[in-house]
């Protein structure tokens, strides 16, 4: 198997899946289809050169994580459709919507609409969770739950078998190169055991504070799709940021 879910790093996944083993680390991700995913978030790129930020990471990675945020649900406002499907034309990586909008069901339809490959909505914001899954997934797209870091990984009980990925904050939403919160770990731990005992094929995704040193604990906690801004863009050279994150899964 070829380490193409790693981005651009030389090993290909049987050698990285060699040396995890025998820090016996990699059972976890396995289980979560024995892959994984550094999804770049666009927060952090320059927003006046959007289109060039994100042709800069695409060889790179398969997704890009789009932040939108309304100014409600989180105390800051990013972007909306509209650039999803500016970017939908532009380049040819797939996105990764991430809602942190109060009742997101009304916008899911221009989400879809405007070529979101992946879309998670907050388990705190939405009245009628799993109309906003099943509505994603009607639109041909992966639907992923989000839980805050107070969310506790139970909240997940009612919809996990209707999801294709939970996204586990891993910050309190709402700005790039925040600290990450260490409990979170404990969390990622066992959202994979509720998982892993029903046996489904979701993955976990983390987001926030994720670098080389948090990106191989979240790894050994389960996680498999992981997501950086701060620890990508600000760097000149991108390819080598996002390397380093996927070697660092074979440090630790
Ligand atoms: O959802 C987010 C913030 O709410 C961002 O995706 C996240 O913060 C990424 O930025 P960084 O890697 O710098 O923490
Ligand atoms: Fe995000």
């Amino acid at each position: 198997m070829k380490g193409e879910c790693l981005g651009e790093l030389s090993l290909t996944f049987s050698e990285i899946r060699h040396n995890i083993s025998v820090k016996e680390t990699f059972t976890y991700n396995e289980r979560g289809n024995g892959s994984m995913k550094i999804l770049p978030s666009i927060l952090s790129a320059d927003f006046a050169h959007l289109a060039d930020e994100v042709r800069d990471v695409e060889k790179d990675v398969e997704f890009i994580h789009v932040d939108v945020m309304d100014g409600q649900f989180v105390p800051n406002i990013t972007m909306g459709a509209n650039v999803v499907k500016a970017l939908k034309k532009e380049t040819k990586v797939a996105q990764d919507v991430h809602l942190m909008v109060t009742e997101p069901i009304h916008l899911l339809p221009s989400f879809i609409e405007a070529g979101a490959d992946m879309i998670s909505v907050h388990s705190e914001a939405c009245t009628h969770l799993h109309r906003a899954i099943q509505m994603i997934k009607d639109g041909g797209v992966k639907a992923g739950v989000v839980l805050n870091p107070s969310t506790p990984a139970s909240a997940l009980q009612a919809i996990i078998r209707d999801v294709d990925y939970v996204l586990i904050m891993t910050v309190d939403p709402g700005f790039g190169g925040q600290r990450f919160l260490p409990t979170m770990i404990d969390k990622i731990k066992a959202v994979r055991v509720l998982i892993d005992s029903l046996n489904l094929p979701v993955q976990i995704e983390v987001d926030g504070g994720i670098d080389a040193e948090t990106l191989p604990l979240c790894f050994n906690a389960g996680a498999s799709l992981f997501v950086a801004g701060s620890a990508i863009f600000p760097f000149d050279d991108r390819h080598a940021a996002i390397e380093k994150l996927s070697q660092s899964v074979l440090k630790k």
